[in-house]
């Protein structure tokens, strides 16, 4: 398998922590994944869907993945829309910081997959309509990190 030019590893194994939470969003993203990671001919028997009941939950969820050391790299999807409380930013705050934690304290990439719109339309925009899918291009990276941390 080939990506820009360079092979990557046979048969990567790929775990996506998703989260159900906004799910009508977050099917079209893992849904746009898991083509991608297709159309770059990954196995599908190697891809794992790890469903959590919302964004917050994904830094566990993806902390167990990585230390279950099973996988070549994680993807971490979800949608996170802004409400009338502060939560919104408390949610991806810490859940792009913990995911950038395991980023730095693991030897596998993970990608961060997750949409934090002002609302449900944008969301779905970006999750397969006219501003493509966010899920699709988080795999699209996360092979091609893979692939580089093949050469390091
Ligand atoms: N408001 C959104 C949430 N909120 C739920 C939290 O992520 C979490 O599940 C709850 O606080 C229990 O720990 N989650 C999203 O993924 N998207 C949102 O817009
Ligand atoms: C768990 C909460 O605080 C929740 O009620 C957030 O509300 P909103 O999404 O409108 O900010």
């Amino acid at each position: 398998m080939e990506f820009e030019g360079k092979l990557i590893a046979a048969d990567p194994r790929i775990a996506i922590v998703a989260s159900k939470f906004n799910e009508t969003v977050t099917r079209k993203l893992v849904a746009g994944a898991e083509r991608t990671l297709a159309q770059f001919g990954v196995n599908r028997d190697n891809v794992d869907v790890y469903w959590v009941p919302g964004a917050f939950e994904i830094g566990f969820t993806a902390k167990r993945v990585l230390a279950s050391s099973k996988y070549d790299g994680i993807m971490t999807l979800g949608a996170v829309i802004k409400g009338e409380t502060d939560h919104y930013d408390l949610i991806i705050n810490n859940v792009t910081n913990a995911v950038m934690q395991l980023n730095l304290q693991g030897t596998i990439p993970l990608t961060f997959g997750l949409l934090t719109t002002d609302n449900i339309e944008q969301a779905l925009q970006r999750s397969g309509l006219k501003v493509g899918n966010e899920g699709s291009s988080t795999a699209q990276t996360l092979i091609e990190m893979i692939s580089l941390n093949q050469t390091i």
